[in-house]
């Protein structure tokens, strides 16, 4: 599906992409991970067809130099950085939605779904927005048209647990006819939405693993916690996951998505001298709880 056959890169003479190759299939969902400057975004910007290099990339077989309006109709993006557009949100839906040959209604209904109110926003600069708000809006508009690569650049980095339990539902709608690369700088952030990690340092690759993908990125983890006191901290940090104090102050119970569970356990380490117990089950398939 995608190809990158030794790609290079100069900035000012510096190599920032120094010969990167690898081939990525439908299905396969890609971590893309490396510190800072390690060069995952530039090997984006090349497979998005914004700079030139030496080598080649493809996808589906086009170059997205050459063919670049046929390579952008394939691939949904969301960049780290939201674009610093003045152009009104509803303006903007229909907008992409031309320029990506989608519904803007469809668009619509991926915003109400991560919890934007498109009709309250419609007169809104994108630039007014939120960060949060922003990069839902960007989320719906790649996700609301029919792509076979999602990029998604540090996607889920502004949105809070709820929005993000649904961004993890929306990607595994699309799980089976999609190649996903996600970048981040932490794999714990996107270890459990991928099938596959490849590490950058200083424009090379230097690990490429296959890891299991067992979990379901749509599951629910009924959690319950026991503290040995009540705190303040930890009780604002347990809101913000939306969960609820059932025992004053020292009893807490909430819903974690399957693949944030990394992210909530990095959190409660903060707090680990406070808990008594910890109990994270998985919900069957479609079972909620009231
Ligand atoms: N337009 C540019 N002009 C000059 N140098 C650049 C440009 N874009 C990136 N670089 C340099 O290329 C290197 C790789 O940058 P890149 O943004 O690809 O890294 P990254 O892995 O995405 O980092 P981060 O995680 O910080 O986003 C860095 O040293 C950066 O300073």
């Amino acid at each position: 599906m995608i190809r990158f056959d030794s790609v290079k890169k100069l900035f000012r003479r510096h190599p920032v992409l120094d010969g990167v190759t690898l081939d990525i299939a439908t299905g396969e969902r890609i971590a893309l991970i490396g510190s800072n400057g390690a060069g995952k975004t530039t090997l984006i910007r090349c497979l998005l067809g914004e700079y030139t290099f030496d080598g080649e990339v493809l996808v589906d077989g086009e170059s997205p130099r050459k063919q670049r309006a046929s390579v952008l109709g394939k691939i949904g993006f969301v960049p780290q950085l939201p674009p610093p557009l003045k152009m009104p949100v509803g303006q903007l839906v229909t907008f992409a939605a031309a320029v990506c040959n989608s519904d803007p209604k469809r668009i619509e209904t991926i915003g109400t779904r991560l919890g934007l109110n498109i009709d309250e926003l419609r007169n809104r600069p994108f630039n007014r927005l939120s960060g949060g708000m922003k990069q839902k809006l960007l989320i719906a508009i790649a996700l609301g048209r029919d792509v076979k690569v999602l990029v998604l650049d540090e996607p889920a980095a502004n949105l809070d647990p709820e929005a993000r339990h649904i961004f993890f539902s929306l990607l595994a709608e699309r799980i089976e006819n999609t190649s996903m690369i996600i970048s981040s700088h932490r794999l714990d952030e996107v270890a459990q939405l991928v099938n596959r990690v490849i590490e950058m340092d200083m424009g090379m690759v230097v690990l490429d693993d296959r890891v299991a993908d067992d979990s379901n990125l749509a599951a629910m983890l009924n959690t319950k916690l026991r503290l040995h006191r009540a705190d303040d901290a930890i009780a604002r940090a347990l809101s913000e996951w939306s969960f609820t104090d059932v025992g004053e102050g020292m009893e807490w119970h909430g819903l974690v998505a399957g693949p944030d569970r990394l992210r909530f356990l990095g959190m409660l380490s903060r707090y680990v001298g406070l808990l008594k117990a910890i109990d994270m089950v998985e919900l069957d398939p479609g079972v909620t709880l009231q």
